[in-house]
């Protein structure tokens, strides 16, 4: 098991009419990791994160989970096989609570109805639902906002929503979490806060992390690996120093783009 990479994404190509978002990529990420794709704006970042999780089929190429093609599965056979998500925008019920929103990110483990009547209480869908509450609850601690279990998700700063999304996600304790820029908007001490629970993310509950992320200290302070792209193509792909050392990459980053880096991820 230990020698088969838990993703592996094999030649994927993805164009959209005549935009061709993904040419030719290929790489691996190992069980443990934290693997960053970093790239220009339009670089097809997204674009690859969604043909993992299954919201996009690449035209060509095949990619595998845990030594299993997943190419063509939907997003929730994904997910049941441990890739979870979160997305660039946040994503969340914003009238419900902390805890309501999180639960919702484990209902489909439920193998009982709610509703299965008077025995409710006295069933085993009640266990279950404890049980998944004690989960919901690790989580809750790990993550550190028992504070505001009660609150109302909408009424929260945008840092800590963004932490309750990656509560969400990662209560379906999913092998693989992929995570689109999970600390676009945040401010610097939300940022390396966000930076600590992804490290422990693998340490506390043994998740691979594959993450787009535009803070290129962030990314280089907590990855093990990292892939460029630029124009859909892969630039080089590393270790966080031998990316940096990379002259095609101190051009785009270094050179005419945004110096800071800081990507808001407010995209419409
Ligand atoms: N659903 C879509 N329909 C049409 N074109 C798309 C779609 N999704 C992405 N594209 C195009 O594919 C290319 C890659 O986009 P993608 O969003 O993957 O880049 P990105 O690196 O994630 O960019 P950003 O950093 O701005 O989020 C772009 O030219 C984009 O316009």
């Amino acid at each position: 098991m230990s020698d088969v990479p838990l993703l592996k994404v094999e030649a994927v190509s993805l164009a959209f009419g005549g935009v061709k978002a993904l040419t030719d990529i290929s790489f691996s990420v190992n069980s443990g990791e934290v693997f960053s794709i970093i790239g220009p704006n339009g670089a097809g970042k997204t674009s690859m994160l969604n043909c993992i999780s299954g919201r996009y089929s690449p035209n060509q190429g095949r990619i595998l989970f845990s030594g299993q093609e997943v190419t063509h599965l939907k997003p929730n056979a994904r997910a049941e096989l441990g890739i979870g998500r979160t997305f660039q925008n946040l994503a969340l019920f914003g009238h419900m609570s902390v805890l309501d929103n999180i639960m919702v990110g484990r209902h489909h483990m439920l193998n009982n109805n709610f509703f299965t009547g008077p025995l409710y209480w006295f069933s085993p869908a009640k266990r279950e639902e404890l049980a998944h509450r004690r989960a919901v609850e690790e989580i809750i601690d790990f993550l550190e906002i028992s504070h505001i279990r009660k609150a109302i998700a909408g009424t929260l700063s945008y840092g800590l929503r963004k932490r309750v999304e990656l509560a969400r996600a990662i209560a379906l304790k999913p092998d693989l979490i992929l995570l689109d820029e999970p600390m676009a908007g945040m401010n610097l001490e939300e940022k390396e806060d966000m930076a600590r629970y992804i490290m422990d993310l693998n340490a506390e509950f043994g998740m691979t992390v594959t993450m787009i992320e535009h803070d290129m200290g962030v990314v280089m302070d907590i990855s093990d690996r990292v892939m460029v792209l630029d124009f859909g193509k892969k630039v080089v792909e590393g270790s966080p120093e031998a990316v940096m050392a990379n002259e095609h990459v101190q051009k785009a980053y270094l050179g005419e783009e945004d110096p800071e880096l800081e990507g808001t991820g407010e995209v419409a």
